[in-house]
């Protein structure tokens, strides 16, 4: 029964979000995309990369039949688009060249999302074993959205995915109960028992790994480093403009699409939609709009579980447990931004502003809404 759900919502048992063996190579044809975001590391920045993707061949997406191979395209996409966007993150280029304008926009429209770097593509589809021993995080590497060498550039997508993957358990036990819950079977006590110890343990271990984020990623490369990459194209320049222009889809107008961030990933969201958590209007409104970067079958289990999870979930054995380590990893995630962003802002000598004091009241009010 769970093994259908699952399948429906391409949710796999062993990795749960992650998408499972994410392909490496795409066929032939698009060579000149792998091979130029490989280089990105050491052209970024340079008139060079800059020629190098004007130069493109513009390739059409025809030979790109499978769910891995879009979503390798996408990934590969992002990381060009990215470089030649933001390498000066003070005055980032205001439209995309036509060669990674439209196939990237192509692409996006056959996954479903939109095209712009987003959670589901530069983590959970963006994860390789080093070697084959063991399915963990020092030994994953990144496929692409690579900027620089320092290790600390792929660290921050693998300890991620391995944060997905110690949910993945979580994520099937919720999946269980409520595909019962659904056909309006009676949920034991046992069963509430398991999901909710289920979703404990994970948090708790997914919890250890996020503060493992320090153990290769020094908050200085990550906010001087990449963290440009991963925006989008509302804010400054762009939000004069309308948004990005897409070269060679002019008649669409600028678009105004957010950037990345693990807001997007489903395993959150599903916990809150099972726990029957809710969040004020606004941070609600932000994170309902971080759905849309989803890949579309996880945002529509995330809406099954809301419409679904048992009434009396509530009051259900282990809930009041099951709370506190949800409320405990968004403390633990608080912290990593205060490292991350927050303290780096304030050691570049920038003066707070309203987006950081944005950002803690936000993720205060979504922690603090879990009790
Ligand atoms: C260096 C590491 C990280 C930084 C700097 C960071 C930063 C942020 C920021 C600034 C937000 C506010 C919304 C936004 O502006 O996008 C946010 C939200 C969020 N982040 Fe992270 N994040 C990090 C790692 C992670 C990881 C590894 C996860 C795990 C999946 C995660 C999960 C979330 C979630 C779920 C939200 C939405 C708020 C919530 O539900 O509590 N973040 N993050």
């Amino acid at each position: 029964m769970t093994v259908d759900v699952l399948k429906r919502f391409c949710i796999s048992v062993e990795y749960g979000f992650l998408l499972e063996s994410p392909d490496r190579h795409l066929p032939e044809k698009y060579l000149p995309w792998e091979d130029l975001a490989e280089r990105v590391p050491e052209l970024v920045g340079t008139a060079e990369l800059d020629a190098e993707v004007q130069a493109l061949p513009l390739l059409e997406v025809d030979e790109l039949r499978t769910h891995r191979q879009l979503r390798l395209a996408h990934l590969q996409l992002c990381t060009l688009s990215a470089a030649f966007l933001w390498s000066d993150p003070e005055k980032p280029k205001l439209f995309l060249p036509r060669p990674i304008a439209v196939p990237f926009f192509e692409v996006s429209r056959r996954l479903g999302i939109p095209p712009v770097p987003s959670h589901g593509t530069i983590c959970l589809a963006n994860w390789r074993l080093i070697d084959d021993t063991e399915w963990k995080a020092e030994n994953l590497d990144i496929i692409a959205f690579r900027f620089l060498r320092d290790r600390g550039n792929a660290w921050f997508f693998v300890n991620t995915a391995q944060i997905e993957k110690d949910l993945a358990p979580a994520i099937c036990a919720v999946a269980d109960v409520v595909a019962k819950a659904a056909t309006s079977e009676k949920i034991s006590e046992e069963e509430f028992v398991f999901c909710m110890k289920a979703i404990t343990k994970g948090l708790r271990e997914a919890g250890g790994t996020l503060l493992e984020m320090k153990k290769h990623l020094r908050p200085e490369v990550f906010y001087h480093g990449f963290r440009q990459f991963l925006n989008g194209y509302t804010e400054g320049a762009f939000s004069k403009q309308g948004g990005l222009i897409f070269q060679g889809l002019e008649h669409l107008g600028p678009m105004p699409i957010g950037g990345a961030s693990a807001a997007q990933s489903s395993t959150i969201q599903t916990f809150d939609a099972f726990l029957k958590i809710v969040h004020d209007e606004k941070p609600s409104d932000f994170l309902l709009s971080q759905r849309g970067f989803m890949p579309a079958p996880h945002r529509e289990f995330i809406e099954w579980v809301q419409e679904n999870s048992p009434e009396d979930v509530r009051s259900a054995p282990g809930y009041a447990e099951v709370v506190e380590e949800l409320h405990r990893f968004r403390s633990l995630h608080i912290r990593i931004v205060t490292s991350y962003i927050i303290n780096m802002k304030k050691r570049s000598g920038t003066a707070m502003g309203t987006g950081g004091t944005l950002i803690m009241h936000f993720l205060k009010t979504v922690r603090d809404n879990c009790r």
